[in-house]
């Protein structure tokens, strides 16, 4: 038997042994993993490919255990819908197919290079000796890379495929397939992560390509070379012989994949080697082994590798999520990333993504903002949904502060409250910045208080009983109109200044104290006259940081911050408490002393933990800066006017019950809809969509009337044509939403807000107001 025909036999019985061993069986038959022909195509070509075969597409809609729900969809009837949970699953379906071409291919390559042998690494400059495959099957797995991409996207913001682990803000390596004779590496590095130096695999030769981001790669072996790589559809694949010291950064402000293919033949996997780059033989690098064994052993703990390629492709429509919508599914082992906390259920239970599915169910209901999710859900809930134990390991701490921020009726206050609520947290506290504001010296801070005292109550009685601070539910505090209550401090004048600045400084008392601040000494309360004569509440937090003030001092600053800033929370630091002499305690009538060993640390931190403060404005350049610093309001997300595609999403939304109950004619198109309201806002959009409702039921109404007075279900009281054609029809004798309502309503309802944010009404009065008064100068 010829060399060709051997190999040829080798590959077929490798690619059943492949698919056996990639658990294969479950998935879309052979013809649909792409043939050697459909993979020299495009992607967009092959996307249409794979649009065709729709056996395929529904077998992957309805898989084993799939619920009848996403099978459903597909008779609808709602043919946006239908048409973006075809792509949706089409691009999966593209996705796996291409990650399974890649195993098979690099198996083949594999198999052909049973008889090579990679040397000794024992020099740390291992290359693989000999002939190891041939070159069409070189090829292949490099043109199976090439198509690799993590960064397709689904509808409506559902992130697919890898960018879930993108979530990470530590760097992560995980090892999607291992075993027979080759490894698939996938390493995820956070935008600016510079992870230690370390050896690649030993003796193993790569092949890795960049699929997200601008990398840089610095090998140090003998040689120095440096080579950055930006991903572009033609980005070139690093080749390397396994060995030498490495260094990976990623150059750019999105996370960075890459994807390596690791070739280490029959002697089994190597372990990942983490000698000092230098060389030394026994000295450990231990940097480098802290960033490799955090990660696969992150990953351990996140998703025992080999991670199922199905696990990570798949991602699917209403499984995860109790509103529905895209979320991905994550069938997990043990442990898997982003289980919500729920590590460690039953092998086969499916475990899903806390944070990528309150954020595709979130996209449920707020339109338009899929960037905005995707950065709340990834700087603001993603740790929230790691286990404990991973939490600590990668040493982040939860954002507490988040400030919405842009015009007027865009989904701000919409996003807040809806964010609490799929967050399964207490029922979001809810105030306006005006009002909290009050007439009565510190009720204001009074009002600021109560809103955290639910959460500090909760936990002091779940300590008290002995319970876990931990399993408590989120508490989300709102602040709406944040502008009319924290404004810079000192920028207001008049008498209600002080007012103000004081409530801005019991805002950051109580969010530092839900950052946890270390050595809590003393806090108390004081009656302090101002220097414009009023009395204010003082609120007075000693905090024990620094040594540099004695007794006196402290004493001093603090009257002095109360003084002359009319500032009515005065802060002192110390380490050296025992220099403090009683004056300062006494004088603010601390009612409380705490000290680093105390308690009270755990309990604020643990309360920080379960609470998280979302402020909203239109003007965000108001705000006191000290409010936005890190551990205060620190992730600040713009939400504008929406675009087309989100006017569209916002439009579906809003007309989505009406549409299930059949009440919308099937000419009335969102996405022309969409194109003939640039600059409406959300809430502008909600007001059309009301209009042309009222518009709708008023026939009703007239109709019914017409038949409750004559018995005679004739609409004369309407011109509309189409009411007139489905008046006998018993289906139209509801209310029925048609082309004709909405042009009414374009008519009706104008968009509120100018380019620049400004309410359009206000302007539109003030125009007005001053023709009017022009008027009547003119008549006088
Ligand atoms: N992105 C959106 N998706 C869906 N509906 C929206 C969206 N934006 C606004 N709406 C609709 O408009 C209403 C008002 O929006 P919301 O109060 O959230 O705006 P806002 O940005 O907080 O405005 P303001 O700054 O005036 O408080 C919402 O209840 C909702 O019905």
């Amino acid at each position: 038997m010829g060399r060709h025909a051997v190999t040829a036999a080798a590959a077929a019985i490798g690619a059943v042994v492949t698919c056996k061993a990639f658990g294969l069986q479950s998935l879309p038959s052979h013809d649909h993993v792409l043939s050697s022909r459909q993979r020299s195509m495009s992607a967009p070509q092959q996307l249409r490919h794979i649009k065709t075969s729709r056996t395929a597409l529904c077998r992957w809609c309805a898989p084993p255990g799939g619920t009848p729900a996403v099978a459903e969809k597909h008779d609808s009837g709602d043919s946006d819908l239908q048409e973006e949970h075809e792509q949706l699953h089409q691009q999966q379906q593209l996705q796996l197919n291409v990650f399974h071409q890649l195993l098979q291919d690099c198996q083949t390559a594999a198999d052909y290079a049973a008889t090579a042998e990679p040397a000794d690494a024992g020099s740390g400059s291992s290359e693989w000796s000999g002939f190891w495959t041939a070159e069409p099957k070189l090829q292949q797995v490099l043109d199976s890379l090439q198509q690799c991409s993590p960064a397709w996207r689904g509808g409506r913001g559902a992130s697919l495929a890898w960018s879930w682990l993108g979530l990470s803000t530590m760097p992560l390596r995980v090892m999607l397939h291992q075993g027979g004779g080759f490894g698939v590496l996938l390493t995820v590095l956070p935008p600016g992560a510079k992870p230690p130096a370390h050896r690649p695999m030993i003796g193993a030769h790569m092949l890795s390509i960049v699929c997200q981001g601008d990398v840089e790669q610095v090998k140090a072996n003998g040689q120095r070379i440096i080579n950055r790589t930006r991903h572009t559809p033609e980005t070139p694949i690093w080749n390397s012989f396994g060995g030498g010291v490495r260094r990976l950064a990623n150059m750019s402000v999105t996370t960075a994949y890459i994807l390596e293919v690791l070739f280490y033949g029959k002697r089994g996997p190597p372990e990942y080697d983490t000698r000092a780059p230098d060389g030394g033989a026994a000295e450990r690098n231990a940097e480098a082994d802290e960033f490799i064994l955090s990660g696969p052993r992150a990953m351990a703990t996140l998703s025992a590798p080999p991670c199922d390629p199905e696990v990570l492709f798949r991602s699917v429509g209403e499984e995860g999520g109790d509103e529905g919508g895209e979320v991905l599914v994550i069938r997990g082992r043990e442990g898997s990333l982003l289980l919500g906390g729920q590590g460690g259920g039953a092998a086969a239970a499916p475990v899903t993504s806390a944070a990528a599915v309150v954020g595709a169910s979130l996209a449920t209901s707020v339109g338009g903002l899929d960037t905005q999710l995707e950065e709340i859900v990834r700087r603001v809930l993603a740790t929230r949904a790691l286990p404990a134990d991973v939490r600590q390991a990668l040493g982040v701490s939860h954002v507490r502060g988040l400030l919405l921020y842009g015009p007027p009726g865009c989904g701000k206050t919409l996003l807040a409250r809806e964010l609490a609520r799929r967050l399964k947290a207490r029922p979001p506290q809810l105030v306006s910045g005006p009002e909290v504001l009050d007439k009565w010296v510190g009720e204001a801070e009074r009002k600021v208080r109560a809103l955290f005292a639910a959460a500090e109550e909760e936990h002091e009685r779940c300590v008290r009983g002995g319970g876990d601070p931990a399993d408590l539910p989120l508490h989300v505090i709102c602040f709406d109109e944040l502008d009319a209550l924290c404004r810079t401090r000192g920028s207001l004048l008049g008498d209600t200044s002080g007012v103000r600045d004081s409530v801005v400084n019991q805002i950051l008392a109580k969010m530092d104290g839900l950052v946890g601040l270390q050595n809590l000494v003393s806090g108390g309360t004081k009656w302090v006259t101002c220097r414009n004569g009023f009395c204010c509440h003082a609120v007075v937090v000693l905090v024990t940081r620094y040594s540099a003030f004695g007794a006196s001092v402290v004493l001093a600053k603090m009257d002095g911050l109360v003084m002359s800033l009319q500032n009515p929370l005065a802060v002192g630091m110390t380490e050296r408490r025992d220099l403090l002499d009683a004056a300062p305690l006494t004088d603010y009538s601390f009612a409380h002393q705490y000290n680093q060993s105390d308690q009270h640390d755990a309990h604020f931190n643990t309360i920080s933990m379960r609470a998280l403060v979302v402020g909203m404005t239109n003007r965000r350049d108001l705000l006191d800066a000290a409010l936005l610093r890190p551990g205060r309001l620190e992730v600040a997300v713009f939400v504008p006017l929406p675009d087309e595609q989100g006017r569209r999403q916002i439009l579906a939304i809003h007309l989505r019950q009406a549409r299930s109950s059949g009440l919308v004619d099937d000419d009335v198109s969102d996405a022309l809809l969409a194109s003939r309201t640039a600059g409406f806002s959300g809430a502008d959009l909600a007001g059309l969509v009301r209009s042309a409702i009222s518009f709708a039921v008023a026939r009703w109404q007239d109709l019914h009337f017409t038949r409750a007075a004559g018995g005679v279900a004739i609409a004369t009281s309407t011109s509309d044509s189409t009411a007139n054609e489905s008046a006998d029809s018993a289906a139209t004798a509801g209310v029925r939403v048609t082309v004709a309502d909405f042009e009414r309503a374009l008519l009706e309802v104008e968009p509120s807000v100018s380019d620049s944010g400004e309410r359009l009404g206000v302007r539109r009065r003030l125009r007005n107001m001053s023709k009017a008064v022009a008027k009547g100068l003119q008549g006088s």
